[in-house]
């Protein structure tokens, strides 16, 4: 490539350089290598020529973090001495904010150019709201994983003590990282910790809440009526009130209570109730651990297979809740014996799925089979065989008393870090099998039949449905379960505790329970029993059931 310096009639100087085909040119100086061009008085970071954006206030350039081999956002905005002395107790606290979708903010000082600079995490990909423009409109999936990222963001933020107010919650403010499609909350500087109610009119005029102009004072549901109007412009790609020309008439319309024209475009219902919570009057307005539980939001799951056995005849499966990593139904699949829509039913019957994800978790273990039904033909070319092998959807089965061992929580390792808002997933679609207990047990527990449920004694004498019912709210499950449980143990003359133990393995499967709900009210009976004193449960059998007694 020929390379060439020109200096233009206006005295700029460029660096160009032809293609050999002396066809195309490329202009070199838009093309200089990064370069340090400034250091942090501490040394740490290292700010380059390459600038990242420039907003109204601010200028951010990329620069690296010497000290982790980073690459870092230094942010340089013009104030005044007594400025940034003012603000510098909220920065002291920024930097305490530490959430994977809260941008972190590393470190700042005061420049003798009068400018206040900061270091933050650099994000790669923009702003939401310029990837809105990009995306033209993102599709639903998109929106409701950017807006579970944001609302764990809040969460985070509302629940710290005290809690934090963003009050500038608007596409431009939250950032993405498009290689994970990881969104960050950014833009702190305006964040203010909530010491009793707030007064200071700041913000978007489009994202303002109406009682942030009122001088009775706001909270953190400002945040959450911002977040409303940025889920609007998600899922409409318009800005709010992009019908008013100026500010002015944004004000007038919000203190009227007016509703962006946008919201009319709105088609998807669920998502069209979801912003009107968000945007009602504060004391109707739901928090953001409210919205995170919204239908919209809650996750979909898929099945997975673990493992199987050589015959490939047990299978192992797990309902996953994808972006919920951390969540997961795993379960027994006999292919002989069970079919995909009696686990699924019995699964909504046990409450442990939502009846909305019927069709889906079906067609899901259909799937799975259909594939392991490819691979045996695939092996033995053998047709026939592998149809009888893997009786798919409708295929008749010879029921599944005792052969399906159970459907059992499981957490993954790292579960203990669960955060509070995925435990409420959690409660959204799988009902928690012990509020209060750590995951782990819960897996235990459920893994385990010999471990022990958090119940009291039973004496024998114990009417039946006392017991069952205690079992069932144990388990989270409503009355009405607990109410089909008992008439289904008294059809068979089980009316008392007594009558329970008395059952031997083969009297169980003869009563027509679920697998699940004889496996919760076998521990139940085996806690009980371990919690009887220690000359009443010596003649315990094998499973920890008390025989004869
Ligand atoms: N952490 C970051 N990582 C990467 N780019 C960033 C980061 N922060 C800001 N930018 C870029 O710099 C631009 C200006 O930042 P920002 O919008 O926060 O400035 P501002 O003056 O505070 O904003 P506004 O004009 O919205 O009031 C952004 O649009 C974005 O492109």
């Amino acid at each position: 490539m020929t390379q060439l310096h020109i200096e233009e009639t206006n005295g700029r100087h460029l660096n160009v350089a032809f293609s050999p085909s002396g066809n195309d040119f490329f202009d070199l100086s838009k093309h200089d290598p990064e370069t340090i061009v400034e250091i942090s008085p501490n040394g740490r970071y290292a700010k380059l020529n390459t600038v990242l954006g420039k907003g109204a206030y601010k200028v951010v350039y990329k620069a690296i973090d010497r000290e982790e081999g980073y690459e870092v956002a230094w942010n340089c905005f013009q104030t005044t001495k007594a400025q940034f002395n003012a603000l510098s107790q909220e920065i002291s606290i920024l930097k305490e904010v530490r959430h994977p979708n809260i941008i972190a903010f590393h470190d700042w000082w005061y420049s003798k150019d009068n400018e206040f600079i900061f270091v933050a995490e650099l994000m790669t990909s923009g702003t939401l709201r310029e990837y809105i423009r990009k995306l033209s409109l993102p599709n639903m999936k998109i929106v409701k994983r950017w807006s579970r990222q944001i609302l764990k963001g809040l969460i985070y933020l509302h629940s710290h003590d005290p809690p934090i107010i963003h009050r500038d919650i608007k596409c431009d403010n939250i950032f993405i990282n498009g290689a994970h499609g990881e969104v960050k909350i950014g833009d702190m500087g305006t964040a203010k910790m909530k010491l009793g109610k707030k007064y200071t009119v700041i913000g978007t005029p489009e994202f303002m809440a109406p009682e942030m102009y009122d001088e009775k004072g706001y909270s953190e549901k400002v945040d959450i009526y911002a977040f409303g109007m940025c889920l609007l412009e998600m899922v409409t790609g318009e800005y709010p009130y992009n019908e008013c020309k100026n500010a002015a008439q944004v004000y007038k319309k919000v203190i009227q209570g007016s509703r962006p024209e946008c919201l009319n475009k709105v088609q998807d219902p669920e998502v069209l109730d979801l912003i009107n919570h968000c945007i009602a009057p504060e004391n109707e307005r739901y928090t953001a651990r409210q919205i995170v539980n919204h239908p919209f939001l809650l996750v979909e799951p898929e099945v997975v297979l673990l493992t199987m056995d050589p015959e490939k005849v047990n299978l192992s499966l797990q309902l996953v809740f994808k972006g919920m990593d951390k969540l997961a139904v795993k379960f027994n699949f006999n292919v002989v014996k069970d079919t995909a829509e009696e686990v699924v039913g019995e699964m909504i019957e046990e409450q442990v799925l939502l009846e909305k994800y019927k069709t889906l978790i079906t067609h899901e273990i259909n799937r799975i089979l259909r594939e392991l039904n490819k691979i045996q033909n695939g092996d033995d070319q053998n047709k026939e065989e592998a149809n009888s092998l893997w009786p798919i959807s409708g295929a008749s089965s010879t029921g599944y008393g005792g052969s399906r061992s159970n459907i059992a929580l499981t957490i993954s390792p790292g579960s203990m870090a669960q955060t509070q808002m995925e435990r409420n997933f959690m409660n959204g679609m799988i009902s928690p099998l012990y509020p209060g207990m750590e995951p782990n047990r819960r897996r235990e527990w459920l893994n385990d039949p010999e471990d022990s449920l958090p119940m009291r004694e039973y004496p024998n004498d114990t009417p039946i449905e006392e017991f069952v019912s205690d079992t069932a709210q144990a388990l989270h499950r409503d009355m009405e379960k607990a109410r089909q449980w008992t008439d289904k143990l008294k059809k068979e003359d089980i009316m008392t505790v007594g009558d329970l133990r008395r059952l031997h393995d083969e009297d169980w499967a003869g009563i027509k329970l679920t697998v699940f709900a004889t496996r919760a009210l076998k521990n139940a009976l085996a806690e009980s029993t371990r919690l009887r004193s220690p000359r009443s449960t010596a003649s315990t059998n094998s499973n920890g059931h008390e025989e004869g007694l």
